[in-house]
């Protein structure tokens, strides 16, 4: 099997696994991962959990639809991750319930909304920045994230959800699946007082484990 052949298999199990733990319902979210000559999505509309890997959309470099079915309509917000961080091999974007449930709270952090209550998120998925709401498949979020300038692995959609990416489509997903169990204790513990770690923590995690 080639490589393309192997990653298409890939997104395919690694999106059921999502569907089918409920980090997605019915035609919600999407992925995408980077090849030698393009970049392979999920088409739009398609459920994560019934994906066929030979129906995949294929994009070429400069973003053209090549083969496959037609392209998730966020195709510019993960296009965006690709260009300002060239590290990126897989986007991850989904409307889990708890890291949503964030994305409509009024008064978080909009540089830090997943602040760091355990150290896995710290090492797995760094800080998160909260992007405005604009409607879905806007390519105004494209020009949201390029203004990012590649300072985040993570972004946190306002009133819509995450959105994640990973050296590789494994990592992304791993990451996404931290970030919305974070979510899920912040809304949990919600006005209690909380022990975050300290900055200290933070850097010694980044020291020792790297950031991606
Ligand atoms: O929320 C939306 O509409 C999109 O961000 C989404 O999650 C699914 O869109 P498609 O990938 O175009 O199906
Ligand atoms: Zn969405």
């Amino acid at each position: 099997m080639n490589a393309e052949s192997k990653l298409r298999e890939d997104i395919v199990r690694l999106s059921k696994s999502l569907f089918d733990r409920g980090f997605s319902v019915g035609s919600a979210g999407n992925i995408s991962a980077a090849v030698d000559d393009g970049i392979l999505m999920t088409p739009t509309n398609s459920c994560l959990g019934f994906l066929d890997p030979a129906r995949l959309s294929k994009l070429d470099r400069n973003g053209n639809h090549i083969s496959g079915d037609k392209p998730s309509k966020e195709v510019f917000l993960h296009r965006a991750f690709y260009e300002t961080r060239p590290q990126t091999g897989a986007v991850v974007h989904l409307h889990s319930t708890f890291a949503t449930a964030l994305s409509c709270l009024t008064g978080i952090d909009p540089n830090d909304c997943i602040p760091p209550l355990t150290p896995y998120v710290v090492m797995r998925v760094g800080a998160v920045k909260l992007l405005p709401y604009v409607k879905p498949g806007d390519e105004k979020m494209g020009d949201m994230i390029r203004e990012l300038a590649g300072r985040y692995a993570a972004v946190l959609l306002a009133n819509h959800g995450p959105v994640v990416t990973g050296r590789d489509i494994a990592t992304a997903v791993y990451a996404a699946e931290e970030l919305e169990e974070t979510a899920k204790l912040l809304i949990l513990l919600k006005d209690a007082p909380k022990r975050m770690l300290s900055d200290e923590n933070v850097h010694e995690l980044k020291a020792v484990f790297g950031a991606y």
